[in-house]
């Protein structure tokens, strides 16, 4: 069943979401370095580009780069004065990103932000840079909660958030046994709860047990 499902999967991305050469070089750029493969899969890039796409984005605001793997599909769904702003603490990520985004040509549509990201979001708000068209969270999670927090802030009635890796092992639904669960826990709470709000969850990656979370903001 876990091998069908894993065929299945493989053929979706290859089909739906094929890599071209700038993606190819994205994720041996990451190898190569020495970083985490722990990027979004390519049918979730595409997603996020489908979303980018159909709410016309022109700014969007990443919580997580790592090598740029995920920048990159969203970048490219943005017109060219459009504007990525990605959020990144470890300086050796940032740097292979940079280069990434470079090499695809979408260099100066994106901006990365060196740091923890809950001292960068404030400072966002604080410069008056968003609201973001689309918003989307990737990074540790127990602060989620928090990162929902500022992405509202940063949010206008139509904005997306999406957030990566809630669904795992049906953790969203269990008893917070740690800071990773709890974050995730509460974050769907939140977004299932908010009247604001109009979520869904698809799993969509990792033989179909992880995936994201889509909520629209209808109400700022
Ligand atoms: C799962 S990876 C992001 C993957 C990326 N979105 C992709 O799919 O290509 C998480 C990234 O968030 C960064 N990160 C973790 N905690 C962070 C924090 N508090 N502030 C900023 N960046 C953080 C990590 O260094 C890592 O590069």
């Amino acid at each position: 069943m876990v091998q069908i499902q894993h065929e299945l999967e493989e053929q979706i991305n290859r089909v739906f979401a094929p890599e071209d050469e700038a993606l190819r070089y994205a994720l041996q750029a990451s190898a190569e370095a020495g970083l985490p493969q722990i990027n979004i899969s390519p049918i979730e890039g595409k997603l996020l580009q489908f979303l980018a796409l159909v709410s016309q984005a022109r700014t969007i605001l990443e919580i997580g780069t790592l090598g740029g793997y995920s920048g990159l599909w969203l970048a490219r769904a943005l017109p060219p004065d459009g504007r990525l702003i990605t959020l990144e603490m470890n300086p050796q990520h940032a740097s292979v990103a940079r280069r990434v985004f470079e090499h695809a040509g979408v260099g100066e549509r994106v901006e990365i932000r060196l740091g923890r990201a809950l001292e960068l979001l404030p400072a966002l708000v604080d410069e008056g840079a968003g609201p973001f068209d689309l918003i989307f969270i990737d990074a540790d999670k127990p602060p989620y909660p928090r990162y929902l927090d500022w992405a509202l802030q940063l949010s206008h009635p139509g904005t997306i958030i999406v957030a990566d890796n809630c669904l795992r092992d049906g953790r969203f639904i269990h008893e917070p046994v740690d800071e990773v669960t709890a974050g995730i826990v509460e974050y769907c709470r939140r977004i299932t709860s908010d009247p604001r709000l109009f979520s869904l969850a698809l799993n969509i990656d990792e033989g179909y047990r992880d995936g994201f979370t889509v909520t629209l903001v209808r109400e700022g």
